[in-house]
């Protein structure tokens, strides 16, 4: 099949129809309208095989996470998805592959009310970059330096099940489905983030793990934190670990849980409880921001954790100074 039939058979209809969608799929540009009164919000993503996710991997699941990404940046802004663009680098053009992935990244963007308008497709090693438009209400995006002294840090879902999935199958163990799910098939909390507008102080998505993505939000607002271990959500996979290892890097610096983490100021914390109940999605305070530069983790025995690695880096220290 060629590089034009593929795309008019399984690229040119994903996603549904939108009246702000000028033209899609087909030119040299897609034409998008943005609505009177709202920001876009624009991200990139890619995934690269054997980085990102392992070549055997269901396609269906690889469609799924490479947008999956880019809507937990539209939710960690608050943002509402729109319109995505896909540029594919496949080794083959093998039309069951690209059918499965089509159908993963279709009801993905389906489920979000978000159009395919564009994208790319060449040969080479596999690998898939995504780039997510979501519409924000001009002046209501949560950015990552609002957080101040005295807020509440919360986190949504639990954290470290994806990095256990990926510490099991990598050391040749049985992964629970439930578990080896949260890896390939993370799901974006694209309401959550919307519901935070106006709740929200700071925002941000945990792709690298949440002692590194926090970071991000306190080197962004000039403040620090108190973490405390004993309130980080667990499944009992997780719970079991730690509790047999005293290793918390799972939670901490394993990546991968596509959960958002944000600050509310403590007058917000009810308005928190509710939203959790609203959604069904546990929320969950994890600590406290301080003026106090730093990031401060206390295990159960009030004692200082000393920091594991700080979250998941394509390009570790180690190679610094080498060029
Ligand atoms: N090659 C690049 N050129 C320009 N900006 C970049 C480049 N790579 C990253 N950035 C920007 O640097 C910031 C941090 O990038 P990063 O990819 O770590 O985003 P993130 O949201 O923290 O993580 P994730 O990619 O897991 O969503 C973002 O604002 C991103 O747009
Ligand atoms: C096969 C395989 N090996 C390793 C990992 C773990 N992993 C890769 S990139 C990343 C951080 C987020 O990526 P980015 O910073 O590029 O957004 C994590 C946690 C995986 N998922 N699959
Ligand atoms: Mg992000």
């Amino acid at each position: 099949m060629s590089e034009f039939d593929l795309i008019g058979r399984y690229f040119a209809a994903l996603g549904p129809e939108r009246s702000d969608v000028v033209l899609g799929v087909g030119d040299d540009c897609a034409l998008l309208e943005i609505p009177a009164g709202q920001t876009l919000a624009v991200s990139i993503d890619t995934l690269a095989s054997g980085v990102h996710f392992f070549a055997d991997c269901d396609p269906e699941h690889i469609g799924h996470k490479s947008l999956a990404v880019g809507l937990s940046d539209l939710a960690a802004m608050g943002a509402e998805p729109a319109w995505a663009t896909l540029a594919l680098t496949l080794p083959e053009s093998d039309e069951n592959w690209i059918r499965a992935f089509a159908t993963g990244f279709g009801r993905l963007a389906s489920a979000h009310g978000m159009r395919l308008v564009g994208g790319d497709t060449t040969r080479g090693p596999l690998s898939v970059a995504v780039q997510v438009h979501g519409l924000v209400p001009t002046g209501a995006a949560i950015r990552r330096s609002g957080a101040r002294p005295g807020e509440a840090i919360f986190v949504s879902g639990t954290l470290g099940d994806a990095g256990l999935a990926l510490r099991r199958k990598l050391a040749g163990e049985p992964v629970a489905p439930e578990l080896w799910h949260r890896l390939e098939c993370p799901e974006p909390r694209v309401a959550l983030g919307r519901h935070l507008r106006g709740i929200a102080s700071a925002m941000i998505d945990l792709s690298d793990g949440l002692a590194g993505d926090l970071g991000h939000i306190l080197a962004a607002s000039a403040v620090g934190a108190e973490l405390e271990l004993e309130r980080l959500p667990l499944t009992s996979w997780v719970a079991e670990v730690v509790a047999a290892t005293d290793d918390w890097s799972l939670p901490l610096a394993s990546g991968d849980d596509y959960e958002l983490c944000f600050c509310v100021p403590p007058a917000h914390i009810p308005v928190v409880e509710r939203l959790s109940e609203t959604l069904g999605l546990t929320l969950t305070q994890v600590g406290w921001i301080r003026s106090d530069a730093g990031l401060d983790v206390r295990r159960p025995d009030g004692g200082q954790l000393r920091m594991p690695a700080r979250g998941y880096d394509h390009f570790p220290a180690a190679n610094d100074g080498a060029d």
